[in-house]
């Protein structure tokens, strides 16, 4: 599925078998946020991990940075 982007944010919801794979993830995408210095605006419900990227740095609107995150996070699963 692809990211949508709308509100000057990347949008993008992910679904896992449970909590405990969804926290994996998180803790993997932590890990890039850290080494990119550019962390997501995200939620976690049960299995679901949810995203809205934007650049703060910029006036919260999607900037190249916010690209490379999402392409960075899709190619976690
Ligand atoms: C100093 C500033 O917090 C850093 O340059 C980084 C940290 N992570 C960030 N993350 C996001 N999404 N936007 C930013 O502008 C940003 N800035």
């Amino acid at each position: 599925m692809a990211w949508k982007e709308e509100s000057n944010r990347l949008k993008k919801t992910f679904t896992f078998k449970d909590f405990s794979e969804a926290f994996a993830f998180m803790t993997r995408v932590a890990l890039i946020a850290e080494k990119m210095n550019h962390h997501p605006t995200w939620t976690n419900t049960w299995n679901t991990v949810s995203f809205e990227l934007s650049t703060h740095d910029a006036g919260d609107v999607v900037t190249e940075r916010d690209r490379k995150l999402a392409e960075a996070i899709d190619k976690l699963r």
